[in-house]
This record gives C-alpha cells, structure tokens and sequence, in this order.
C-alpha cells in the first residue's frame, strides 16, 4: 500500500505581495500567521525552486514504474494562475513534467533491452463537462463507457501510435493549440478545461524465437496520465460573465466533486464498499481506475502566498492535505495473450513429458536391479543360504527401492516376488 504523494509549489510573489503575505514556510511544513493554521506535506517547493526539482521528487519514479508496468497519475491542483500550467507543461526555457516525463520514458525504454514496447498517446480536455480529443479536434463530446475487457474508457479517442519523444512534443503542440484558454482578469491564458495528457505503454518480452505463432510472454499495459487541471476561481475575482462564468461554474463544480472524492478515499469510503461519487463528474470518473487504487499517484498543489488569496490557497491546502491520506495499491498490470497461454501451455507439456521421461528412466535402472537382486537370491540359494541370512539380504533389497511392507518374512517375500514378477510381465 502507498499513499498519494503530495507536494507543493509556491509560485513568485511581486515584492508587495511579499511584504504582506500572511504564510511562512520552514521546511516541509507552511503556516498562516493569521488563520495560525499549519499543514504538513511531503515537500514544500518555494518560490526559487525549478520545475526540474519538482519533477525529481516524485514523478520521476512514477514515470520509471509506469515503463514497468504500473499505472501512474500526476496531477497539478490549485486555484487560477497559480501555476500549474507552468508546471505540467512549461516553456522552453523551462520544460515542465510533461516534457520532462516524455524524455525519461523512452531514455527508459531504450535500456531496457529485453522487453519490446509500443508507446501511444492520447491528449484530451474536459471542457464544461465535455470530452473533446485535442488530436482529433473534429471528435467532440465524446462518451466514457466501461466494459470487462477495457475498464472504463472514453469511446473514440485517438490514440496515436508514437516512436519519439520529438513526435509525442510535437502532438502534443498540436493539441494545445485546440484547447480552451481564455483571458480572465487573473490569467491573460487561462486554462478554461481540465487536460489529460495520456502515455500507455505496452510491452513485453523480447522473443529468442521470432517465429510466427511461437509468441511471446503476457503483455504489459500501463497508462501514464499526466492532468493540468483547470484553476479554481471565485466569478467576483475573475470579472467573468457569460462564457467565463459559464466555464468558471464547470470548473468549480468538477473541482468541488474531485474534492468529495478525495474526502471520501481519504475516509476509507473505497476500501469499505462506501459510495465513492465518482459517476458526479467526467473528470473523476475518467480518473476512477487512478483513484480507485490501482496506480501511483503524486499531487502537485500549486498556491500563491499573496495575501489576497489566502482563502483560497488555504482551500487548496485543505485539498492537498486530505489526499495526504488516500492510500493506494499499484501492481504490474499484466494481460495474458492467447499466443503466450498457449506458449504457457506447451511449456507445461515439455515439462511433464521431462518427468515421464525421468520415471521412465529410473524404473528401468530399478527394473535392472531388482533383476540383479533376484539372480544374487537364486545363485546364494542353490548355495544353501540359511532362512536368517535369506531374510536379512531381502529386507535390504526392499528397503534400497523403497517398499514399505514390513508385514513379516511371507509378506516380504510376496511383495518381492509380486514386483519382480510385474516387472517381468511389463517385459
Ligand atoms: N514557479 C513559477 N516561476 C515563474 N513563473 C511562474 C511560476 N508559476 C507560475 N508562473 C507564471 O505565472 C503565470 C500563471 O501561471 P499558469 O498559467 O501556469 O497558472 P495556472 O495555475 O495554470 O492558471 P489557470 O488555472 O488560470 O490556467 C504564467 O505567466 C506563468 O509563467
């Protein structure tokens, strides 16, 4: 079992917002002088820290076990132009754990030489509680299903195969440039949906035996979802009206559910059969198989110590500090193949048609003995063995091929001559 992983990141303040924040920071814990509320998280980033860092402490890992077979989650939390963006996503000066997740996983991938992989990705937003694929801008509205085979999917999402890091960036560009940002009085590019940016991996053993049909061991499938949340934000602070209040509302409400269900994880409601609401929006129930357990999952909590926003950033603390006590248990998401049940399976065969082979073996050497025996008993009685002698050397014949009949002088003289006499039959 493991728990979500949480950090946070404060983004630069202006020299005056500096003066008059209420929040102090020492170590991994950050208190408000005012509220004097205290949280504790697993690291504190200040506002000097590089996303290179932040990437380091968690993600990194989740990238390496995702290539292993082992789901990962990251998502970047916090309220309008706290910087998540900056950090999901980046610039060229500074790349954020998106680009920075592509590089490593196919720097992974290329070590590792005994497996074969197949990288795809998917990039889709959530936008007013709708799914758009931001590869395939044509697809709108799409639906999530759920079926035994897939688990819980989105129907008609484009999944581009991938051999590059070059080409995933490249997509990845693309689909940016189809996503809903808006200018608000806080943000001049504010993301107006939630994104999903999605790696899965699918490998598995490199075979000796190329040929057709000999096949390979069960395949690897693991997805790496990477999530730039959309920023919570009070209407009144936004200036938004019309379309921007109309996304705000979405974007408050998906958060607000997300929050439910972190709250009800965090109470154990999931290990204990409790309602979970993940059904209440697309976003959780899209990550449902993340948060339901099966996955590692970091949290970067994204504030701003401005003073002006302290309710806010205290809000997302709250948030960050809930999922603090969401447990998780990831394993190496296997699939079975046909080709490789039945590699299984022949597998099987050689090795029972080994062990009947071996009894084979050893029952002839047994048979070639007790025949050596019985010819020993015949050459000593026409010699004039004496019934004590007879008895002894008999016991240590039975005893040397493991018969266990102990029921005195006839009855070990019948189960020697019954084996001897079968032996000879099967002759
Ligand atoms: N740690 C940081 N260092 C330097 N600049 C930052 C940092 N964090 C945020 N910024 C800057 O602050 C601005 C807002 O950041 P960003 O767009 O990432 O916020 P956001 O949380 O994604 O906002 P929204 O929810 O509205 O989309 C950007 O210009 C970004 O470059």
């Amino acid at each position: 079992m493991d728990r979500i992983h949480v950090t946070v990141r404060t983004r630069p303040l202006s020299p005056e917002d500096d003066k008059t924040s209420p929040w102090r920071i020492s170590g991994n814990s950050i208190s408000n002088l005012i509220h004097s509320s205290k949280f504790e998280f697993d690291r504190i980033f200040g506002e000097t820290c590089k996303t290179q860092e932040v990437y380091e402490a968690r993600t990194k890992n989740i990238v390496a076990a995702a290539v292993c077979g082992f789901n990962g989650t990251v998502f970047a939390y916090g309220q309008t132009n706290s910087g998540k963006t900056h950090t999901m996503r980046g610039s060229t000066a500074e790349p954020g754990v998106i680009p920075r997740a592509v590089h490593d996983l196919f720097g992974l991938i290329q070590e590792d030489t005994d497996r074969g992989f197949l990288l795809r990705m998917s990039y889709m937003e959530i936008y007013n509680e709708e799914i758009n694929d931001l590869l395939a801008p044509e697809r709108r509205k799409l639906q999530i299903h759920e079926n035994l085979e897939r688990g819980i999917f989105v129907a008609g999402l484009k999944e581009e195969i991938v051999a590059s890091p070059e080409k995933v960036l490249e997509l990845m560009e693309f689909g940016e440039s189809q996503r809903h940002i808006g200018e608000t009085k806080m943000n001049l590019y504010s993301s107006r949906s939630h994104t999903i940016f999605r790696m899965i991996i699918e490998s598995r053993n490199r075979c000796e035996d190329e040929d057709v049909g000999s096949s390979c061991d069960a395949v690897r499938v693991s997805v790496l979802n990477l999530v730039d949340l959309a920023g919570s934000a009070r209407a009144a602070k936004t200036g938004a009206e019309g379309v921007r209040l109309k996304e705000g509302s979405h974007i408050n409400r998906s958060l607000m559910t997300l929050g439910t269900v972190i709250k009800k994880l965090s109470e154990g409601a999931g290990s204990q059969g409790g309602h979970v609401p993940y059904w209440d929006s697309k976003l959780t129930r899209i990550l449902q198989p993340a948060l339901g357990g099966n996955a590692n999952i970091a949290i970067i909590c994204n504030i701003t110590l401005a003073q002006i926003h302290a309710d806010e950033t205290k809000n997302s603390l709250k948030f960050a500090r809930r999922a603090l006590s969401v447990t998780n248990c990831a394993h190496v998401n296997e699939i079975v193949t046909d080709a490789a049940l039945l590699k299984f399976q022949k597998k099987e065969i050689e090795e029972l048609k080994y062990k009947i082979y071996l009894l084979e073996v050893s029952n002839a050497e047994l048979k070639a003995e007790l025949q050596e025996s019985k010819l020993a008993f015949e050459q000593l009685a026409q010699q004039g063995l004496d019934a004590q002698e007879e008895k002894m050397l008999m016991q240590s014949t039975l005893v040397v091929h493991g018969f266990t009949s102990s029921s005195g002088d006839s009855g070990l003289h019948t189960a020697k001559y019954y084996d001897l006499e079968q032996f000879n039959e099967e002759e």
